[in-house]
């Protein structure tokens, strides 16, 4: 039977779609510690949980590997994520950060990580209601462990150490369908290096289109437009905390930035994350604010390439620099960097720039979601606020 596990889940059920009746918020109320579970949850007999230390070179470089070889491919298996080691170190230790939720599941004999899962907290606003949240990511289980029903019991698992931090909602993201999404993104691609992604194929010579007609296409400038236009440093957080979230203020789940967010989640971080801010050379504020993060994905049985160097939008701001412009600076910058295609979802206001821009539809949706939180209706992608890793 489909989703037997998502339907025991404090989750919007599809079966509730379109019952009014229903109100916005928690599903379930918080359970008093003491009826929370103390112990973890059972595992199949040769595997045991481990908590991994991310602090720890040795155990970063056991996720890295678990995840380069087992983690999320695309629909046709051409490509699988390969976040590094600095990325996963990022994005896993946040400020206010649980070890704890940094959950693996190994072989008890061998001591073979097999599989993963992880946590981390956030506050999130939904409508006027923040929401201390975990964001739930990296899950994965070893492609010979498939099939063995590992996962329900590792989201039960991260699901009861969240609970011990007392925090009852969480958000996470998927490229399938479960009960119930939240809202819906179509994922979009701008080629920066097309003739790779033609040999590679991840893209295809358009009809009628020659190789050099291609190239043409998608040539950028080498220098951006918009004066002021630099990367961000760390003076700048008070004035892009100010900014971002005046800007985020207007949609409907977003996350609530403070300025110690804002400086981990958006200095620029060599080979993980890119920011630039425009700073008016009159009256030295921060007018505009433009992000991408670094995620490559290995190119699976292709003789000449190894690696697609892919940029993914993060968090973008405009209030006087035209978005399109922006964007367009954000591509220069890329293509500069020698990254081969720029990737979007059409959250926020991407969808404003995104034909303009070159971009193409990708083949794909991401689904996402919220755990014990009731929205009363499916939202717009551009009434999205929020770009998970
Ligand atoms: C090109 O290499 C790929 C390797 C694995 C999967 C995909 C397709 C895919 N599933 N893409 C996305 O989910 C995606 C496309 C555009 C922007 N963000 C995305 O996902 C982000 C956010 C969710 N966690 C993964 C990274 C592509």
């Amino acid at each position: 039977k489909r989703h037997k596990f998502w339907e025991s889940q404090p989750v919007g059920q599809f079966k509730d779609i379109g019952d009014t009746s229903l109100p916005e918020g928690p599903i379930e109320a918080p359970t008093p510690l003491s009826e929370v579970k103390q112990e973890p949850y059972n595992l199949p007999n040769p595997y045991e949980w481990i908590t991994c230390d991310m602090d720890s070179e040795e155990m970063c470089i056991e996720v890295y590997t678990l995840l380069t070889n087992n983690y999320v491919e695309d629909d046709e298996n051409m490509f699988r994520f390969n976040y590094s080691k600095e990325f996963l170190q990022w994005a896993l230790r946040p400020p206010g950060y649980f070890k704890s939720w940094h959950i693996g599941v190994r072989v008890k004999n061998s001591k073979k990580l097999v599989a993963f899962i992880t946590g981390i907290p956030a506050r999130i606003r939904v409508r006027d209601e923040i929401v201390n949240m975990a964001e739930i990511n990296f899950l994965c289980v070893h492609k010979k462990l498939r099939s063995k029903r590992l996962a329900p019991v590792m989201i039960k698992e991260v699901t009861r150490r969240v609970h011990l931090e007392h925090i009852w909602q969480a958000a996470y993201t998927a490229g399938i369908v479960l009960p119930t999404p939240i809202s819906t993104c179509q994922y979009w691609h701008r080629s920066l290096n097309p003739k790779k992604l033609i040999d590679v194929g991840f893209s295809r010579l358009g009809a009628r289109m020659t190789m050099s007609r291609t190239i043409k296409l998608y040539k950028l400038p080498d220098t951006t437009a918009t004066p002021g236009f630099r990367k961000m440093e760390l003076h700048d957080v008070p004035a892009v905390t100010r900014t971002i979230r005046k800007y985020l203020s207007q949609f409907i789940v977003a996350p609530d930035f403070d300025d110690n967010d804002v400086e981990h989640w958006l200095l620029p971080k060599e080979n993980v994350v890119d920011s630039y801010v425009v700073e008016c050379p009159e009256t030295h504020e921060i007018t505009d604010f433009c992000s991408f993060y670094t995620l490559p994905s290995s190119i699976l049985g292709n003789q000449s390439y190894s690696t697609l160097k892919a940029a993914y939008s993060y968090y973008n701001v405009s209030t006087k620099t035209p978005l399109l412009q922006l964007m367009n600076d954000a591509l220069i910058v890329a293509k500069r960097k020698d990254y081969d295609v720029f990737n979007a979802l059409d959250v926020m206001h991407n969808g404003s720039f995104l034909k303009e821009l070159k971009f193409g539809p990708g083949d794909g949706k991401l689904h996402y979601y919220l755990y014990n939180y009731r929205i009363k209706q499916t939202l717009k992608a551009s009434e999205l606020g929020l770009v998970l890793l």
